[in-house]
């Protein structure tokens, strides 16, 4: 059995776009449980963090080092993005894709897939055309297609921006369940009621600069910078 791709260390990470500094010197330490919600305003470098640790961006300077090699750490994790990427297949086969892509046989990726819909209470719609599905049903079926894998780590940027409160209580409750069976979760979200609902500890980021890593329950009662207050009471940050 090889060992937890955890704890992280991230040391002075700095990702720059057209001289812009997309991320300016994060330094944080994750470690191997709970929630970790990434919050801060519109263009703090929220999605940014989230990719760089899940190797989609070149580090323009520090470095990410996990407790496993890259080739482990890579496989061990998913990520589940705002717009949820749909194969022009059923869904049942958006779903399977991720194993058959390991080289489980269809029929067992397919009866694994269909464990996950019905999970996911999305079980009628499995052998609908993915297009077909509403926003807050394509996200419950990235969802399953991300835990399909289980994965040690999960990614999520933003997955509830666009639903409405039915569909959100849904993801969340999906979220707390594969949190309570071991998946470590960091996902980025605006929404301060989903961060307080499901936070173990926050990372809140303002113009590409880490400001405060604290426990939840630290963070929404003390906030220690100016700007994560001003976040808090809802006001505008700049
Ligand atoms: N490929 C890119 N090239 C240049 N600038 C980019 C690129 N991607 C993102 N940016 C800019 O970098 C900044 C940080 O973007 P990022 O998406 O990480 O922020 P965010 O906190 O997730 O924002 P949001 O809450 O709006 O999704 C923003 O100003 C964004 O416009």
């Amino acid at each position: 059995m090889v060992g937890s791709i955890f704890p992280v260390e991230i040391a002075d990470v700095t990702v720059r776009k057209r001289g812009q500094a997309l991320l300016d010197g994060i330094s944080l330490s994750l470690a191997p449980q709970g929630i970790t919600i990434v919050m801060g305003p519109n263009g703090a470098g929220k999605s940014t963090l989230l990719k760089a640790l899940h190797g989609m961006e070149r580090l323009n300077g520090g470095h990410i080092q996990w407790s496993q090699p890259k080739s482990v750490t890579q496989k061990r994790q998913a990520f589940v993005f705002q717009t949820p990427i749909l194969m022009r297949r059923p869904v049942i086969d958006n779903v399977a894709y991720p194993l058959t892509l390991r080289g489980v046989s269809s029929a067992e990726a397919r009866e694994k897939a269909r464990q996950w819909l019905e999970r996911v209470k999305l079980g009628p719609a499995a052998h609908q055309h993915a297009a077909e599905l509403s926003g807050g049903e394509r996200q419950k079926m990235a969802l399953a297609r991300a835990l399909i894998g289980e994965p040690e780590l999960l990614f999520l940027d933003e997955p509830c921006a666009n639903l409405d409160g039915r569909a959100t209580r849904e993801i969340e409750e999906l979220l707390l369940v594969a949190n309570a069976d071991g998946t470590r979760i960091i996902m980025a979200t605006h929404d301060m009621g989903q961060a307080r609902r499901l936070a173990d500890d926050v990372v809140f980021l303002n113009k590409a600069k880490l400001l405060e890593h604290a426990d939840a329950q630290a963070f929404f009662e003390s906030p220690t910078t100016p700007q994560a207050q001003a976040f808090l009471k809802g006001e505008i940050v700049e």
